[in-house]
């Protein structure tokens, strides 16, 4: 059954009210999904009501332009549409996108799908819409649609609404790929509206369509996309390529762009991505090779992903930086980080390795090794990326009809401009997407962070989809317990209600790491520990924890509510924080910060800091959030605590609260300390707990590191979690004002600040411990949640 429209109170509404900035107009499409086709069509029209209603709640006079394509899908749409009596028909004027050559009462002609759809309940006729006069000369007809459409737009302005469907072959109104220079250039250009093509692939060889520029300029361009095949095409486009290809992508980058699809997104068949995939080649380059981020976390990440079978079927992986290395001293370089990823071993002749914690073998990982090279370069040379352009293209993806190029910055971020700079002009794939990844810090405040992300948006362009994408890296959102937040907080109903002001007391959320800078003081000193982990880590954490349900599981939907949160925050006051330093440990075994290289005898650098925020709206007012981060701790471990209020009426007497705990690690678990009666005769209370310890409910034989899991995402173009700019102001608009008090810069309150010391291996410093106790945190002593089985794979 179809809901009864109109109501502008859909998920569709925020974005049709909102006055749309440029920013928005160059975001990417927003995804609906949908699970039946009744659902699709209910949809489709409660989309267009929405769009219209916005329309007419802005603007009560002018008139609304909404072009029409044709097709199968469309028509089921446009019959419910033109049912809906309570529309306001007089203010809309309908055109058509596309129409088949032929007369207007033919079983292919758009015109006669409209009449027997749209205008079947009497709402509206063809008479009131500015359609092509199909009766006319081919020639004539073209140039009649052109000037009423051009007459139609200089009185009413451009298109509100052109609806659009897309054809297997990844035709748009009726522009079918691949086109030719010629045809491209006619599609785009801004002067004619209106031109013939041709196909021998679809009913209606001889057609008559609109410019792929005026799609562009509508305000909304919806696509509805109906069918498998159709879906896996509109991945592809998803993932990038050239307009000529993929029309579709000139509307994207035009901004504005919606999909209604059935199947969802999400389910589009794996065969179809495979086969996509056999054409096309991905090539990793790592500016920064020789660096120690390469040789840790991205070179591993990448063998890793490449020995569970997860790397594009084509690819290379270039290692890039200025030192000069052979490749076989660069391998040497590379091989304690692979060798650690897992047990490798001989089996009667064929190298082999088993993946940590894993019980599959994967054989012939030295083929990885095959896959990779070395290039020396500097990073802002033109010289050297068009070497490694050239390389590219000859050596390894000449072949293939697609080649996409990943750029993995491990580089200092005072690179990461001219290393674009020089790459994006001369070493960009011409056939495929880039995407680039940028390692933090992104900045070490709010202007420092203002000025990086616009050197780098100078060059490059925050779109979610087009030829350009920047993906910027925060590990913990790859974290298995991170990205678990948003099943266990919106998969169920359980937690909705207590998840809020009115049971909850208070948010913990825990760094504590068992060693100290270990030889990066001379680094880490002009960091400190809330630059370090707070202000990006744990305040991501933070974000999923109180943020409210996204629209969608669609990357826009949900950077858009975690930046929503982030605007509620106020800055942290300096009284709210509790700064500590590590000395040496109580015993004098294990040295102190001092005592590391690099760090200055009078440095003020905190290693510790335990501090409290708000978030200003009605779900969370009141509810403290208490961040506590360390170096040199007793013991290495990353939560979430959400501690429930005191049960009232004391029945049982005075109980420890309840607490809800997400361990990230070691030992990931969901478990919630509760009370029940202690077994047997007794009457008592006890403390137990409801425990989701991963590694014994599931048969998991590893959890992926997290840049596996965040290569992986960009593989697929999947922004949900990197950090977008509008998110990372946010967060150093929270963080800036308190860490320039402790830089002692102008632009903080002016409390002093008091760095306070604590032996390696404590707890910290007891202030911290004062300071969360002053914001309502109660410990709770004599029971202790334990693992019951160690993880696997850390
Ligand atoms: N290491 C880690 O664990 C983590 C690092 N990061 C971030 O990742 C990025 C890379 O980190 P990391 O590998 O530790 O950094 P490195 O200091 O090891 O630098 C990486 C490479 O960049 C080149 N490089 C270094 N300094 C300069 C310079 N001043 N000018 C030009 N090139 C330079 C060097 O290669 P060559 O001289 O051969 O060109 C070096 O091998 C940084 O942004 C860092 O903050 C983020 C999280 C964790
Ligand atoms: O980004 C950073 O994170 C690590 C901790 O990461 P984890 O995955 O081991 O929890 C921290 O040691 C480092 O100082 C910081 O830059």
């Amino acid at each position: 059954m179809l809901p009864t429209p109109p109501t502008p109170v859909s998920r569709f509404a925020s974005q049709v009210s909102r006055a749309r900035s440029k920013e928005e107009l160059h975001e990417g499409p927003r995804h609906y999904d949908c699970h039946s086709e009744d659902s699709f069509i209910a949809e489709c029209v409660r989309f267009l009501v929405v769009c219209i209603q916005g329309r007419i709640d802005t603007d009560p006079y002018s008139k609304i332009l909404i072009g029409l394509s044709g097709g199968s899908t469309p028509k089921k749409i446009l019959t419910e549409f033109g049912r809906l009596e309570e529309l306001e028909w007089s203010r809309l004027v309908f055109f058509l996108v596309d129409e088949r050559y032929v007369p207007r009462d033919h079983p292919d002609s758009n015109q006669r799908m409209l009449q027997e759809s749209l205008c079947k309940n009497g709402c509206t006729s063809l008479d009131a819409m500015v359609v092509p006069d199909t009766s006319l000369p081919l020639d004539q007809c073209i140039a009649k649609y052109h000037q009423d459409l051009s007459a139609l737009i200089s009185q009413h302005g451009t298109p509100d609404i052109v609806t659009l469907g897309m054809g297997e072959d990844g035709h748009i109104a009726s522009w079918f790929p691949t086109l030719s220079p010629a045809d491209y250039a006619r599609a785009t250009d801004p002067a004619q509206l209106v031109h013939h093509t041709q196909t021998d692939r679809f009913a209606g060889k001889d057609r008559i369509t609109i410019s792929l520029d005026l799609i562009a300029r509508a305000t909304h361009k919806v696509y509805f996309l109906s069918g498998e095949n159709k879906m896996a095409k509109w991945r592809e486009v998803l993932h990038g390529g050239l307009p000529q290809d993929l029309p579709a992508l000139y509307t994207i980058e035009a901004g504005g762009v919606s999909a209604i699809c059935y199947p969802p997104l999400s389910a589009v068949s794996q065969d179809d991505a495979k086969r996509a995939e056999s054409e096309e080649h991905t090539t990793f380059v790592v500016l920064g090779a020789s660096g120690d981020l390469a040789k840790k976390k991205t070179f591993p990440a990448l063998f890793s992903l490449f020995c569970e079978g997860r790397l594009p079927r084509n690819f290379t992986i270039v290692g890039y930086a200025r030192t000069e290395l052979s490749f076989d001293d660069f391998w040497e370089r590379l091989s304690p980080g692979l060798s650690k990823v897992g047990a490798f071993f001989c089996d009667k002749g064929t190298l082999s390795v088993r993946l940590r914690g894993m019980s599959h073998i994967c054989l012939f990982p030295d083929k990885f090794r095959e896959r990779c090279t070395y290039f020396c370069g500097q990073y802002g040379s033109p010289d050297d990326a068009a070497r490694l352009d050239k390389l590219l293209q000859d050596k390894h993806e000449a072949k293939f009809a697609r080649a996409n190029r990943m750029y993995y910055l491990a580089l200092p971020p005072t690179q990461f401009a001219d290393a674009v700079r020089a790459f994006k002009p001369l070493a960009w794939s011409q056939k495929g997407w880039n995407r680039v990844i940028v390692e933090k810090p992104f900045g070490h405040d709010l202007p420092s962070s203002d000025k990086l992300a616009s050197e780098l948006m100078a060059v490059l362009e925050e779109k979610e989809v087009g030829p350009t994408q920047t993906y910027r890296i925060d590990h913990y959102l790859g974290k298995e317990m991170v990205l678990n937040l948003m099943a266990l907080r919106f998969g169920n109903v359980a937690f909705t209600p207590i998840w809020s002001n009115h049971y909850v007391a208070n948010v913990r959320i825990t760094f504590k790491e068992d060693i100290g800078t270990e030889g990066r003081g001379g680094y880490f000193d002009k960091v400190g520990i809330i630059r370090d982990v707070m202000q990006n880590h744990l305040l991501q954490m933070l974000t999923l924890v109180a943020m409210e349900r996204p629209a969608s599981l669609l990357d826009e939907d949900i950077r858009d509510e975690k930046v929503k949160v982030l605007k509620q925050i106020a800055p942290i006051k300096t009284e709210h924080v509790v700064l500590g330093q590590y000395t040496r440990s109580e015993d004098g075994k294990t040295p102190g910060y001092k005592d590391d290289p690099g760090v200055p005898a009078d440095s003020q650098c905190p290693t510790f800091a335990t501090l409290v925020m708000f978030i200003n709206n009605e779900r969370w007012a009141g509810v403290p959030f208490i961040m506590k981060a360390g170096k040199a701790l007793e013991e290495r471990m990353a939560e979430v605590r959400i501690q429930l209020k005191d049960v009232p009426g004391g029945l049982f007497g005075e109980l420890a609260r309840n607490e809800f705990v997400i361990k990230v690690q070691p030992n990931e678990a969901v478990y919630m300390k509760i009370y029940g009666k202690q077994p047997g005769l007794s009457n008592e209370v006890e403390q137990t707990e409801l425990d989701l310890s991963l590694h014994d409910r599931f048969d998991i034989d590893r959890l992926p590191d997290a840049y596996e899991r965040l290569i992986l995402d960009c593989v697929n173009g999947d922004k949900r979690n990197f950090v977008r700019t509008d998110e990372l102001r946010e967060a150093w608009r929270i963080f800036t004002p308190m860490l320039h008090t402790i830089d002692g810069l102008a632009g903080g309150d002016a409390m002093p600040v008091t760095i306070h010391t604590y032996p390696f291996g404590s707890r910290g410093p007891p202030d911290s411990d004062a300071l969360v106790q002053h914001f309502g945190y109660k410990r709770t002593t004599g029971y202790t949640w334990k693992p019951k089985k160690k993880a696997g794979a850390e």
